[in-house]
Protein backbone atom coordinates (compact mmCIF):
# COMPACT_ATOMS: atom_id res chain seq x y z
CA UNK A 1 0.00 0.00 0.00
CA UNK A 2 1.98 3.03 -1.34
CA UNK A 3 1.30 6.95 -0.50
CA UNK A 4 0.25 8.55 -3.39
CA UNK A 5 -0.90 11.58 -2.31
CA UNK A 6 -0.18 14.03 0.88
CA UNK A 7 -2.34 16.56 1.09
CA UNK A 8 -2.51 20.27 3.39
CA UNK A 9 -6.17 21.55 4.03
CA UNK A 10 -6.32 24.90 6.10
CA UNK A 11 -9.83 25.89 6.59
CA UNK A 12 -11.38 28.41 8.79
CA UNK A 13 -14.98 27.56 10.09
CA UNK A 14 -14.80 30.24 12.76
CA UNK A 15 -11.22 29.24 13.58
CA UNK A 16 -8.70 28.05 11.40
CA UNK A 17 -7.50 24.42 11.51
CA UNK A 18 -5.08 22.82 9.55
CA UNK A 19 -5.41 18.84 7.80
CA UNK A 20 -3.36 16.92 6.10
CA UNK A 21 -4.86 14.06 3.93
CA UNK A 22 -3.01 11.08 2.71
CA UNK A 23 -4.15 8.95 -0.07
CA UNK A 24 -2.67 5.30 -1.05
CA UNK A 25 -2.84 3.64 -4.37
CA UNK A 26 -5.32 1.48 -3.09
CA UNK A 27 -8.11 3.75 -2.56
CA UNK A 28 -8.03 4.38 1.13
CA UNK A 29 -7.37 7.85 2.78
CA UNK A 30 -6.54 9.35 6.44
CA UNK A 31 -6.64 12.32 7.89
CA UNK A 32 -4.47 13.89 10.83
CA UNK A 33 -4.70 17.12 12.75
CA UNK A 34 -1.89 19.72 11.94
CA UNK A 35 -3.22 22.82 13.55
CA UNK A 36 -1.08 24.95 15.94
CA UNK A 37 -3.00 27.87 17.57
CA UNK A 38 -1.51 30.86 16.58
CA UNK A 39 1.27 29.17 14.12
CA UNK A 40 -0.98 27.24 11.42
CA UNK A 41 1.01 27.98 8.49
CA UNK A 42 3.90 27.15 10.02
CA UNK A 43 3.45 23.65 10.08
CA UNK A 44 1.16 23.58 7.20
CA UNK A 45 4.74 24.57 5.51
CA UNK A 46 6.50 22.33 6.75
CA UNK A 47 4.35 19.57 6.10
CA UNK A 48 4.01 21.24 2.25
CA UNK A 49 7.29 22.21 1.74
CA UNK A 50 9.41 19.33 3.92
CA UNK A 51 7.67 16.27 4.53
CA UNK A 52 4.66 16.19 1.83
CA UNK A 53 7.50 15.64 -0.98
CA UNK A 54 9.43 12.55 1.26
CA UNK A 55 6.07 10.57 1.85
CA UNK A 56 5.38 9.77 -1.43
CA UNK A 57 5.91 6.03 -2.69
CA UNK A 58 6.06 5.04 1.42
CA UNK A 59 4.84 1.98 2.27
CA UNK A 60 1.59 3.40 4.61
CA UNK A 61 1.44 0.57 6.40
CA UNK A 62 4.95 1.28 8.09
CA UNK A 63 3.90 3.80 10.54
CA UNK A 64 6.27 3.05 13.17
CA UNK A 65 9.41 3.37 10.85
CA UNK A 66 7.65 6.84 9.05
CA UNK A 67 7.58 8.44 12.90
CA UNK A 68 11.20 7.36 12.60
CA UNK A 69 12.08 8.29 9.88
CA UNK A 70 10.47 12.06 9.99
CA UNK A 71 11.55 12.53 13.83
CA UNK A 72 15.65 11.30 13.43
CA UNK A 73 15.59 12.66 9.82
CA UNK A 74 14.68 16.20 11.28
CA UNK A 75 17.85 15.97 12.84
CA UNK A 76 16.50 19.40 14.64
CA UNK A 77 14.18 16.90 16.89
CA UNK A 78 11.22 17.77 19.12
CA UNK A 79 9.27 21.12 18.94
CA UNK A 80 5.53 21.80 19.00
CA UNK A 81 5.94 22.48 14.83
CA UNK A 82 7.88 19.79 13.68
CA UNK A 83 5.87 17.60 16.36
CA UNK A 84 2.33 18.28 15.00
CA UNK A 85 3.28 17.71 11.38
CA UNK A 86 5.16 14.54 13.02
CA UNK A 87 1.46 14.13 14.89
CA UNK A 88 -0.62 14.87 11.56
CA UNK A 89 1.25 12.43 9.28
CA UNK A 90 1.04 9.22 12.29
CA UNK A 91 -2.69 10.19 12.75
CA UNK A 92 -3.56 9.86 9.12
CA UNK A 93 -1.46 6.66 8.93
CA UNK A 94 -3.19 5.15 11.95
CA UNK A 95 -6.66 6.08 10.17
CA UNK A 96 -5.46 4.10 6.96
CA UNK A 97 -4.30 1.06 8.84
CA UNK A 98 -7.85 0.99 10.55
CA UNK A 99 -9.56 1.44 7.92
CA UNK A 100 -8.15 -1.26 5.61
CA UNK A 101 -8.51 -3.45 8.55
CA UNK A 102 -11.92 -2.68 8.85
CA UNK A 103 -12.13 -2.05 12.52
CA UNK A 104 -12.50 1.38 14.51
CA UNK A 105 -8.76 2.90 15.60
CA UNK A 106 -9.51 1.25 19.23
CA UNK A 107 -10.04 -2.04 18.05
CA UNK A 108 -6.31 -1.82 16.59
CA UNK A 109 -4.63 -0.74 19.36
CA UNK A 110 -6.01 -3.80 21.79
CA UNK A 111 -9.69 -3.16 21.91
CA UNK A 112 -12.00 -1.02 24.86
CA UNK A 113 -10.58 -1.16 28.16
CA UNK A 114 -13.96 0.56 29.51
CA UNK A 115 -17.80 1.12 27.54
CA UNK A 116 -17.32 5.08 27.50
CA UNK A 117 -15.10 7.93 27.87
CA UNK A 118 -15.56 10.41 31.05
CA UNK A 119 -15.55 13.94 30.01
CA UNK A 120 -15.03 17.46 31.09
CA UNK A 121 -16.58 20.62 29.46
CA UNK A 122 -15.81 24.09 30.55
CA UNK A 123 -18.21 26.30 32.61
CA UNK A 124 -17.04 30.38 33.09
CA UNK A 125 -18.59 33.29 34.06
CA UNK A 126 -17.73 37.03 34.50
CA UNK A 127 -17.99 36.43 38.33
CA UNK A 128 -18.60 33.39 40.48
CA UNK A 129 -22.70 33.80 40.36
CA UNK A 130 -22.71 33.76 36.92
CA UNK A 131 -19.88 30.95 37.07
CA UNK A 132 -21.91 29.00 39.90
CA UNK A 133 -24.97 28.82 37.39
CA UNK A 134 -23.42 28.01 34.61
CA UNK A 135 -21.57 24.99 36.27
CA UNK A 136 -24.98 23.97 37.55
CA UNK A 137 -26.08 24.40 33.57
CA UNK A 138 -23.57 22.14 32.94
CA UNK A 139 -24.58 19.73 35.57
CA UNK A 140 -27.84 19.64 33.97
CA UNK A 141 -26.58 18.75 30.65
CA UNK A 142 -26.00 15.58 32.33
CA UNK A 143 -21.75 16.49 32.64
CA UNK A 144 -19.94 14.61 35.79
CA UNK A 145 -16.99 16.55 35.10
CA UNK A 146 -17.25 20.63 35.12
CA UNK A 147 -13.90 22.94 34.71
CA UNK A 148 -14.76 26.23 36.31
CA UNK A 149 -13.50 29.47 35.29
CA UNK A 150 -14.31 33.18 36.28
CA UNK A 151 -14.00 36.63 35.94
CA UNK A 152 -11.69 38.12 38.55
CA UNK A 153 -12.31 41.70 39.98
CA UNK A 154 -9.50 43.98 38.67
CA UNK A 155 -8.41 41.79 36.22
CA UNK A 156 -8.78 42.90 32.84
CA UNK A 157 -9.09 39.01 30.21
CA UNK A 158 -8.97 36.59 32.87
CA UNK A 159 -8.30 33.18 31.68
CA UNK A 160 -10.84 31.00 30.30
CA UNK A 161 -13.65 33.30 30.69
CA UNK A 162 -15.82 33.26 27.07
CA UNK A 163 -17.12 37.05 26.21
CA UNK A 164 -20.89 36.29 25.75
CA UNK A 165 -21.85 32.68 25.58
CA UNK A 166 -19.58 32.06 22.82
CA UNK A 167 -17.66 29.23 22.75
CA UNK A 168 -14.22 29.99 24.49
CA UNK A 169 -12.02 31.29 21.53
CA UNK A 170 -8.75 32.73 22.54
CA UNK A 171 -7.18 33.29 19.57
CA UNK A 172 -8.90 36.52 18.85
CA UNK A 173 -7.21 38.89 16.84
CA UNK A 174 -4.65 39.28 13.92
CA UNK A 175 -2.16 40.43 16.60
CA UNK A 176 -2.06 39.27 20.35
CA UNK A 177 -4.59 41.03 22.87
CA UNK A 178 -2.76 42.22 25.31
CA UNK A 179 -4.20 40.89 28.97
CA UNK A 180 -3.60 42.25 31.93
CA UNK A 181 -3.05 39.34 34.88
CA UNK A 182 -2.87 40.39 38.73
CA UNK A 183 -1.46 37.43 40.93
CA UNK A 184 -2.97 38.87 44.42
CA UNK A 185 -5.99 39.34 43.08
CA UNK A 186 -6.08 35.85 41.56
CA UNK A 187 -4.72 34.23 44.88
CA UNK A 188 -7.28 35.86 46.86
CA UNK A 189 -10.38 35.13 44.73
CA UNK A 190 -9.45 31.72 43.05
CA UNK A 191 -10.29 29.70 46.86
CA UNK A 192 -13.94 31.67 46.91
CA UNK A 193 -15.32 30.58 43.82
CA UNK A 194 -14.57 26.80 44.75
CA UNK A 195 -15.98 27.52 48.39
CA UNK A 196 -18.90 28.84 46.66
CA UNK A 197 -19.38 25.94 43.80
CA UNK A 198 -18.97 23.53 47.16
CA UNK A 199 -21.42 25.24 48.55
CA UNK A 200 -23.89 25.37 45.80
CA UNK A 201 -23.43 22.09 44.25
CA UNK A 202 -22.20 19.75 46.54
CA UNK A 203 -18.94 17.50 47.36
CA UNK A 204 -19.62 14.60 44.38
CA UNK A 205 -19.43 16.99 41.22
CA UNK A 206 -16.08 16.99 39.87
CA UNK A 207 -14.22 20.51 39.55
CA UNK A 208 -11.09 21.37 37.41
CA UNK A 209 -9.44 24.75 36.99
CA UNK A 210 -6.93 25.73 34.73
CA UNK A 211 -4.31 27.81 36.61
CA UNK A 212 -2.56 28.46 32.83
CA UNK A 213 1.03 28.83 33.42
CA UNK A 214 0.32 31.99 35.77
CA UNK A 215 2.21 31.18 38.85
CA UNK A 216 5.39 30.85 40.51
CA UNK A 217 5.90 27.33 41.96
CA UNK A 218 5.85 28.71 46.04
CA UNK A 219 2.19 30.26 45.06
CA UNK A 220 1.26 27.80 43.07
CA UNK A 221 1.76 25.66 46.50
CA UNK A 222 0.01 28.06 48.13
CA UNK A 223 -3.18 27.49 46.27
CA UNK A 224 -2.89 24.18 45.62
CA UNK A 225 -3.25 24.23 50.01
CA UNK A 226 -6.38 26.81 49.57
CA UNK A 227 -7.86 24.19 47.31
CA UNK A 228 -7.73 21.20 49.56
CA UNK A 229 -11.08 22.03 51.38
CA UNK A 230 -13.09 22.03 47.76
CA UNK A 231 -11.43 18.75 46.85
CA UNK A 232 -10.28 19.35 43.17
CA UNK A 233 -10.19 17.04 40.33
CA UNK A 234 -7.13 18.94 39.19
CA UNK A 235 -5.52 22.29 38.91
CA UNK A 236 -4.15 22.57 35.96
CA UNK A 237 -0.40 23.86 34.50
CA UNK A 238 0.01 25.60 37.85
CA UNK A 239 3.63 27.11 36.27
CA UNK A 240 5.50 26.68 33.36
CA UNK A 241 6.76 23.03 33.19
CA UNK A 242 10.06 23.65 31.51
CA UNK A 243 12.01 23.14 34.83
CA UNK A 244 10.39 20.06 35.62
CA UNK A 245 11.93 19.93 38.96
CA UNK A 246 10.17 22.94 40.06
CA UNK A 247 7.04 20.74 40.81
CA UNK A 248 8.81 18.89 43.44
CA UNK A 249 8.53 22.15 45.54
CA UNK A 250 4.70 22.30 44.55
CA UNK A 251 4.16 18.26 45.56
CA UNK A 252 5.60 19.17 48.96
CA UNK A 253 2.72 21.32 50.12
CA UNK A 254 -0.18 20.10 48.63
CA UNK A 255 -2.34 17.38 48.09
CA UNK A 256 -4.21 19.02 45.22
CA UNK A 257 -3.68 16.91 42.22
CA UNK A 258 -1.96 18.47 39.13
CA UNK A 259 -2.56 17.90 35.56
CA UNK A 260 -0.12 19.29 32.79
CA UNK A 261 1.53 18.79 29.30
CA UNK A 262 -1.14 20.24 27.05
CA UNK A 263 1.89 22.09 25.24
CA UNK A 264 4.09 19.30 25.74
CA UNK A 265 5.29 17.84 22.46
CA UNK A 266 7.68 14.82 23.60
CA UNK A 267 8.06 12.21 26.01
CA UNK A 268 11.29 13.88 26.95
CA UNK A 269 9.16 17.02 28.33
CA UNK A 270 7.48 14.80 31.21
CA UNK A 271 10.17 12.54 31.84
CA UNK A 272 10.77 13.65 35.22
CA UNK A 273 7.22 14.80 35.95
CA UNK A 274 6.34 10.85 35.87
CA UNK A 275 9.51 9.37 37.69
CA UNK A 276 9.30 11.41 39.90
CA UNK A 277 5.50 11.40 40.10
CA UNK A 278 5.85 14.77 40.25
CA UNK A 279 1.81 15.13 38.77
CA UNK A 280 -1.30 13.16 38.33
CA UNK A 281 -2.81 13.67 35.02
CA UNK A 282 -0.53 13.92 31.96
CA UNK A 283 -2.70 16.05 29.03
CA UNK A 284 0.11 15.36 26.15
CA UNK A 285 -2.26 15.01 22.79
CA UNK A 286 -2.63 13.40 19.78
CA UNK A 287 -2.04 16.43 18.06
CA UNK A 288 0.95 18.13 19.65
CA UNK A 289 3.12 14.73 20.76
CA UNK A 290 3.64 12.82 18.25
CA UNK A 291 0.34 11.20 17.21
CA UNK A 292 -0.95 7.86 18.24
CA UNK A 293 2.68 6.64 18.48
CA UNK A 294 3.77 8.52 20.90
CA UNK A 295 1.10 9.31 22.89
CA UNK A 296 1.10 5.88 23.73
CA UNK A 297 4.69 5.56 25.06
CA UNK A 298 3.92 8.59 27.17
CA UNK A 299 0.74 6.96 28.68
CA UNK A 300 2.85 3.56 29.40
CA UNK A 301 5.98 5.70 31.14
CA UNK A 302 2.72 7.62 33.22
CA UNK A 303 0.80 4.29 33.85
CA UNK A 304 4.00 2.62 35.64
CA UNK A 305 4.25 6.08 38.24
CA UNK A 306 0.45 5.84 38.84
CA UNK A 307 -0.30 8.92 36.59
CA UNK A 308 -3.52 8.83 34.26
CA UNK A 309 -4.27 10.40 30.89
CA UNK A 310 -6.40 13.88 30.40
CA UNK A 311 -5.66 14.61 27.38
CA UNK A 312 -6.49 18.57 25.96
CA UNK A 313 -9.63 18.99 23.78
CA UNK A 314 -9.80 22.77 23.38
CA UNK A 315 -12.21 23.95 20.56
CA UNK A 316 -8.60 24.82 18.54
CA UNK A 317 -7.72 20.57 18.49
CA UNK A 318 -10.12 19.72 15.45
CA UNK A 319 -13.17 16.98 15.56
CA UNK A 320 -10.03 15.10 14.05
CA UNK A 321 -8.44 15.10 17.26
CA UNK A 322 -10.81 14.49 19.23
CA UNK A 323 -12.06 11.10 17.58
CA UNK A 324 -8.53 10.26 17.08
CA UNK A 325 -8.31 10.97 20.85
CA UNK A 326 -11.75 9.33 21.82
CA UNK A 327 -10.57 5.93 20.62
CA UNK A 328 -6.94 6.07 22.09
CA UNK A 329 -9.16 6.92 25.54
CA UNK A 330 -11.13 3.90 24.93
CA UNK A 331 -8.40 1.90 25.28
CA UNK A 332 -5.65 3.23 27.31
CA UNK A 333 -5.50 1.45 30.83
CA UNK A 334 -4.90 4.42 32.61
CA UNK A 335 -6.98 6.69 31.28
CA UNK A 336 -8.29 9.76 33.69
CA UNK A 337 -10.21 11.97 31.42
CA UNK A 338 -10.99 13.44 28.38
CA UNK A 339 -11.14 17.39 27.60
CA UNK A 340 -14.14 18.38 25.63
CA UNK A 341 -14.98 21.88 24.25
CA UNK A 342 -18.06 21.22 21.61
CA UNK A 343 -16.87 22.78 18.08
CA UNK A 344 -19.01 25.17 17.07
CA UNK A 345 -21.45 23.50 14.14
CA UNK A 346 -20.01 25.38 11.34
CA UNK A 347 -16.79 23.06 12.76
CA UNK A 348 -18.56 20.36 12.98
CA UNK A 349 -19.69 20.34 9.32
CA UNK A 350 -16.73 20.34 7.80
CA UNK A 351 -15.74 17.40 10.08
CA UNK A 352 -18.36 14.85 10.35
CA UNK A 353 -17.65 12.43 13.10
CA UNK A 354 -19.00 9.65 14.39
CA UNK A 355 -18.36 10.48 18.05
CA UNK A 356 -21.12 11.05 20.22
CA UNK A 357 -21.73 12.88 23.50
CA UNK A 358 -23.98 10.46 26.24
CA UNK A 359 -24.61 11.75 29.95
CA UNK A 360 -21.30 13.24 30.44
CA UNK A 361 -19.66 10.81 28.45
CA UNK A 362 -18.54 10.48 24.60
CA UNK A 363 -18.08 7.16 22.33
CA UNK A 364 -16.11 7.43 19.18
CA UNK A 365 -18.11 5.15 17.40
CA UNK A 366 -17.75 1.81 15.29
CA UNK A 367 -16.62 3.62 12.34
CA UNK A 368 -13.58 1.97 10.78
CA UNK A 369 -10.65 4.19 11.57
CA UNK A 370 -10.90 7.24 14.28
CA UNK A 371 -13.79 7.86 12.57
CA UNK A 372 -13.88 11.80 11.65
CA UNK A 373 -13.62 13.30 7.79
CA UNK A 374 -13.09 16.29 5.82
CA UNK A 375 -15.70 17.55 3.81
CA UNK A 376 -13.04 19.37 1.19
CA UNK A 377 -15.83 21.30 -0.80
CA UNK A 378 -17.10 22.95 2.51
CA UNK A 379 -13.35 23.40 3.89
CA UNK A 380 -12.98 25.41 1.15
CA UNK A 381 -15.70 28.31 1.63
CA UNK A 382 -13.73 29.14 4.95
CA UNK A 383 -10.79 30.74 4.02
CA UNK A 384 -7.33 30.79 6.41
CA UNK A 385 -7.97 34.09 8.66
CA UNK A 386 -4.61 35.29 10.74
CA UNK A 387 -5.02 34.83 14.39
CA UNK A 388 -2.59 34.92 17.48
CA UNK A 389 -3.02 34.00 20.97
CA UNK A 390 -3.06 36.74 23.53
CA UNK A 391 -0.21 37.86 25.59
CA UNK A 392 -0.58 38.87 29.61
CA UNK A 393 1.34 41.72 31.26
CA UNK A 394 1.52 41.82 34.68
CA UNK A 395 0.23 45.60 36.34
CA UNK A 396 3.63 46.78 36.28
CA UNK A 397 4.01 46.33 32.15
CA UNK A 398 5.89 43.00 32.79
CA UNK A 399 5.55 40.30 30.15
CA UNK A 400 3.78 37.33 32.04
CA UNK A 401 2.97 33.82 30.72
CA UNK A 402 -0.64 34.02 29.21
O1 LIG B 1 -8.16 23.72 27.14
C1 LIG B 1 -7.26 24.11 27.92
O2 LIG B 1 -6.99 23.60 29.02
C2 LIG B 1 -6.46 25.27 27.51
O3 LIG B 1 -5.57 25.66 28.26
C3 LIG B 1 -6.74 25.89 26.18
C4 LIG B 1 -5.56 26.63 25.61
O4 LIG B 1 -5.55 27.96 26.10
C5 LIG B 1 -5.67 26.64 24.10
O5 LIG B 1 -5.70 25.32 23.63
C6 LIG B 1 -4.52 27.40 23.46
O6 LIG B 1 -4.66 27.37 22.04
MG1 LIG C 1 -5.18 24.27 29.78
Amino acid sequence: MKIKTARVIVTCPGRNFVTLKIETDEGVYGIGDATLNGREKAVASYLEDHVAPILIGRDARRIEDIWQFLYRGAYWRRGPVTMTAISAVDTALWDIKAKAAGMPLYQLLGGASRDRVLVYGHANGADIEATVDEVGRYMSLGYKAIRAQSGIPGVKGAYGVARGKMYYEPADAAAPTETVWDTTAYLNFAPKLFERLREAHGPVIELLHDIHHRLTPIEAARLGKAFEPFRLFWMEDPTPAENQEAFRLIRQHTVTPIALGEVFNSIHDCRTLLEEQLIDYIRATVAHAGGITQLRRIADLAGLYHVRTGCHGATDLSPVTMGAALHFDLWVPNFGIQEYMMHTEETDAVFPHAYSFDDGYLHPGEAPGHGVDIDEKRAAKHPYDPKQLPVARLTDGSMWNW
